[in-house]
């Protein structure tokens, strides 16, 4: 992987496990390495398509004359994961903090800390669906856009389905199903699935009425939630013949609640109905 490395950045904290560490402050210099692939950047010329170093650079300094904290670990860790929250691009991050001025009653030239810590993955499956407009196109679209955002790890066949509740005489939906990698968290990924559905005009008057996209988080890891937003698994998926069976057709092995997703397609009502592309 490639790295960016910025050396000797330094600034006046107050941390220290001494009352008078804290009270008179002294010099913090910190190195940092990020892991990132400069590829993008390398071919556009574009800051935009990388880690802005001087931003970074200026984060650091808010970092060390933030806390205070009693440990130079606390502080690095702290750097370390302000950087990963900020850039997700950035795979791994090495922080090393020297503290020059640490009250080490021997002659001495420098103590510092290094840690290096990881962005987290985690894996969600999303479901598609549109019955308005051109839907395959649309899919195809909406797919495209996540994948800006996310890594894509694997992409469903298509789905013609029936559709199941809502207002009668709606055209056929069609359904797709994908499996992304991603750091966001799962508010953040409701949160661009949203804005990819509103991108494509998608609206809300009735419930279950046809629709331009829909973007379902169906799963996020193995975590089950249950707030205001956000229930995960999504509650009705594991009935819902147009999101099982893309997905079993995507993943064979798929499992939810426990239960095979191959055969809880089997047993939803939908299912016999759904064409395959
Ligand atoms: N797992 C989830 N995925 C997507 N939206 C969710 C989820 N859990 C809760 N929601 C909430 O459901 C609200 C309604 O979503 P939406 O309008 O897409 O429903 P729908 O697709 O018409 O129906 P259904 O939820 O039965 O698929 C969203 O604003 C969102 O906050
Ligand atoms: N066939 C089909 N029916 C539906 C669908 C859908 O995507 N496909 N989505 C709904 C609400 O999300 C309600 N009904």
């Amino acid at each position: 992987m490639d790295r960016i490395s910025i050396s000797g950045i330094s600034a006046i904290g107050y941390h220290g496990v001494f009352d008078f560490e804290k009270r008179d402050g002294q010099s913090f210099v910190v190195d940092v390495v990020l892991h990132v692939d400069i590829s993008r950047a390398a071919a556009s010329d574009n800051v935009a398509d990388t880690v802005h170093y001087g931003e970074v650079s200026e984060l650091v300094v808010a970092q060390i004359q933030a806390g205070p904290w009693d440990l130079i670990e606390k502080l690095g860790s702290e750097i370390a994961e302000a950087i990963l929250a900020g850039y997700p691009t950035v795979a791994t991050v090495e922080v090393v903090v020297h503290k020059p001025q640490a009250p080490i009653p021997v002659p001495f030239s420098d103590v510092s800390i290094c840690l290096v810590r990881h962005q987290t993955l985690h894996t969600a499956v999303i479901a598609l669906g549109a019955n308005l407009g051109d839907p395959q196109a649309t899919l195809a679209a909406a797919v495209a856009e996540l994948g800006e955002e996310v890594q894509i790890l694997k992409v469903s066949p298509l789905a013609v389905t029936k559709p199941v509740g809502g207002p009668p005489d709606q055209p056929d939906y069609t359904n797709q199903v994908i499996e992304v990698r991603t750091q966001r968290s799962p508010h953040e990924l409701l949160d661009l699935c949203q804005r990819i559905e509103a991108a494509h005009h998608r609206t809300r008057e009735v419930r279950w009425e046809a629709r331009t996209l829909d973007l379902d988080l169906i799963t996020y890891d193995h975590l089950v939630l249950e707030d205001p937003r956000l229930t995960l698994p999504h509650p009705r998926a594991a009935i819902r013949g147009f999101v099982l069976a893309p997905w079993s057709w995507m993943d064979p092995d798929a499992v939810l609640g426990g239960q095979l997703v191959s055969r809880l397609a089997q047993q939803a009502a939908d299912t016999k109905d759904i064409i395959r592309l």
